[in-house]
């Protein structure tokens, strides 16, 4: 079956306009016949993409016009998918969804995909019918691309990863704050900053005072991000865990198709002043002893992304930031060292760009194994 009417909805946003440059880059749009769909804009001229005319923009709520596709890819967002996927399946269409949004992330009927981890597992499941594929949460993507390695052979006892996650996966909106947070705070104190015989406490004490009132830019995030750090993602569980922290165990394995018996994954989610990078700070209990130079070279090569950064200093420091992966697909990770705990105790530390490889990619190269399957 030719695959080839392409439906996108949510592609003006900021994961979807990422998704587009990357399906551009790709050239992608030569294989499909898009057809762009909005919540707002319906009858407005459609993007140009690829010198192809795309007419005008659909209706999103159109569960008519919807069901005209083979393929639906959307980064709408959850209350999106909540509001048309299940309304679409029971008006019989039987095309695929491919959704960035956690809505439908632990269904039984949906892939969480992932390919450079669980390529077989999606195209098995397209092969046996499966017609639903959600990306993952962007920490999890990005810690098991940057762990594949011992994953892939089963050497991983538990994990614990601390993260250290950028604004971008708050939104846009979020983003700009963390901008204008920075540039209040600097303006605040502009004067003594230039001026080197202030007193050092004496500009932090105004910058402490400048944060905590209510002149500090914070309608997005409610409290002060720059200068500062935000130790909960995502609403409130029972557990004690947040959201984001529950999605680690939980999707990580079923990515890797060990739900199970699950691998223990857990740790503290935060946001930090980063602005589209989340950074996880990993310790792992390896189910055995293996020398370092093994283990760096398992995690080598499990994918062309992932690039192991030797532990030292002036390396790291150039290599393993936020500053340097930013835009790119590269999942560094180094800091790999064994903890006084035991020699099975490994620390790692990895970046990633978390509109990439943490939202946009996945869904892509999904299309793509559609495309090269059907
Ligand atoms: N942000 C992230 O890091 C991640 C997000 N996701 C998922 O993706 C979903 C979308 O996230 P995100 O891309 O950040 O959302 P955005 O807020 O950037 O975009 C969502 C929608 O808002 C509408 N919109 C209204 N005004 C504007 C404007 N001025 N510019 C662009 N779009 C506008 C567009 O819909 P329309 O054209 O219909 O009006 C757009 O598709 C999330 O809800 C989440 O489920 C998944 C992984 C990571
Ligand atoms: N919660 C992530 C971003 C995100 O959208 O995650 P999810 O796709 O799991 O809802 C963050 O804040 O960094």
């Amino acid at each position: 079956m030719a695959l080839k009417k392409v439906g996108l909805v949510g592609w003006r946003g900021m994961v979807g306009s990422v998704l587009m440059e990357r399906m551009q880059q790709e050239q992608d749009f030569s294989l499909i016949e898009p057809t762009f769909f909005t919540t707002s804009q319906a009858g407005q001229a459609a993007p140009d993409v690829a010198g192809k005319d795309a007419g005008v923009l659909q209706d999103a709520f159109s569960i008519e016009t919807l069901a005209q596709q083979d393929v639906i890819i959307t980064c709408q967002g959850g209350d999106y998918t909540k509001q048309v996927y299940q309304p679409l399946r029971d008006a019989g269409w039987q095309g695929y969804w491919i959704d960035a949004a956690s809505a439908l992330r632990m269904d039984d009927d949906a892939v969480i995909v992932l390919d450079p981890v669980n390529g077989e597992q999606i195209r098995r499941a397209m092969a046996e019918g499966g017609k639903t594929f959600v990306g993952g949460n962007c920490t999890v993507s990005l810690m098991l691309l940057a762990l594949g390695g011992l994953f892939e052979h089963d050497l991983v006892e538990w994990v614990s990863p601390m993260t250290y996650q950028a604004a971008s996966g708050s939104g846009a909106k979020h983003m700009r704050e963390l901008i204008s947070q920075m540039g209040a705070i600097h303006a605040s104190v502009a004067e003594k900053v230039d001026d080197p015989a202030t007193a050092i406490l004496d500009i932090d004490r105004q910058v402490a005072d400048f944060i905590r009132s209510d002149d500090m830019p914070q309608q997005q995030f409610g409290v002060p991000l720059a200068g500062s750090l935000i130790p909960y993602i995502d609403s409130q569980l029972d557990s004690g865990q947040s959201r984001e922290e529950w999605k680690a165990q939980v999707e990580a394995n079923k990515i890797l198709g060990s739900s199970n018996a699950p691998v223990p994954i857990d740790g503290l989610c935060v946001r930090v002043g980063a602005m589209r990078c989340h950074s996880q700070a990993i310790t792992l209990k390896l189910k055995k002893d293996l020398p370092l130079a093994e283990i760096e070279r398992l995690l080598d090569q499990h994918n062309e992304w992932v690039k192991v950064i030797a532990d030292e200093r002036e390396v790291t420091m150039r290599e393993l930031t936020p500053a340097k992966v930013t835009g790119t697909l590269s999942i560094p990770v180094g800091r790999i060292r064994k903890l006084a705990m035991g020699p099975e105790y490994i620390s790692a530390f990895t970046v990633g760009d978390q509109l990439l490889w943490g939202a946009a990619e996945p869904l892509r190269r999904t299309l793509r194994i559609l495309l090269a399957d059907a």
